[in-house]
């Protein structure tokens, strides 16, 4: 189970940077997200050796494919004992509830599996990029609260959506299905290529299990402050 400290998107490209970024940290134990770019230049080793440093991990691979090829990956996914993985909604429900099945079949005797949540709509998309670009004739929460549905009904834990969409899915879905907001800036920083944007402090109050954020501490003048102030705003301190 995962903590609700922030889980910090460790969008780096090889493990030098990844270790020069958490030395600044002196061994505090984190929440750490490697999404694609760092896994598919160091692969399983470095998530073993991040595991080992004490550290949570998110391994955010996001897995779209036919229910079998997902079932498959998940069970190799599974024996890394990472602490959440995830897959796109839009994949459907049975690949949905083959990913489940892969875990649950590939995780190591006597071991939890990893949680497994499902992106909704991507926080980069906006409403009108949805409707024109996926033909999707639906307000945006209507369509992530659709998607946050199916994924509890195929037995995941929860959903990658944006802070915004929080309230509706806990009216749509039971109050312990996990919301994980990425899309997390500070107010004034940069807002990059995301669209669904909220504060720490509005993902608080809009009921997120967690947040995810990656520029706003990793190209921090500061990393360490960063990240503590942005604690404390999600803790509402
Ligand atoms: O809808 C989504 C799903 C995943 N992400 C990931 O979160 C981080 C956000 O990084 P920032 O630098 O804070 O923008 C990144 O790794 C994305 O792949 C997301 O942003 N939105």
């Amino acid at each position: 189970m995962l903590t609700t400290k922030p889980i910090i998107a460790l969008d780096v490209s090889s493990k030098e940077e990844a270790t020069d970024f958490l030395k600044k940290f002196d061994q505090e134990s984190l929440c750490l997200k490697v999404g694609m770019e760092l896994y598919y230049s160091e692969g399983p080793q470095l998530i073993r050796e991040l595991k080992a440093a004490g550290h949570q991990l998110f391994l955010d691979l996001k897995l779209h494919d036919i229910p079998n090829t997902v079932y498959s990956a998940m069970k190799v996914l599974a024996k890394l004992e990472v602490d959440m993985v995830n897959v796109h909604a839009a994949g459907g429900k049975e690949m949905m509830a083959a990913a489940l099945k892969g875990l649950e079949e590939g995780a190591p005797a006597g071991k939890n599996r990893p949680l497994l949540i499902a992106v909704t709509q991507l926080t980069s998309t906006t409403e009108h990029q949805m409707q024109e670009e996926q033909l999707i004739e639906k307000t945006l929460d209507d369509s992530v609260a659709h998607y946050a549905k199916l994924a509890e009904e195929a037995g995941l834990d929860g959903v990658v959506c944006s802070a915004f969409e929080v309230p509706k899915i806990h009216e749509a879905t039971t109050k312990s299905f996990l919301c994980v907001t990425p899309g997390i800036r500070p107010e004034g920083d940069k807002v990059g290529d995301q669209k669904r944007v909220a504060t720490p402090e509005f993902a608080h109050k809009a009921g997120a299990s967690h947040i995810v954020i990656g520029r706003p501490i990793t190209k921090a003048t500061d990393p360490v402050t960063a990240y503590t102030n942005i604690t404390q705003q999600w803790r509402g301190e």
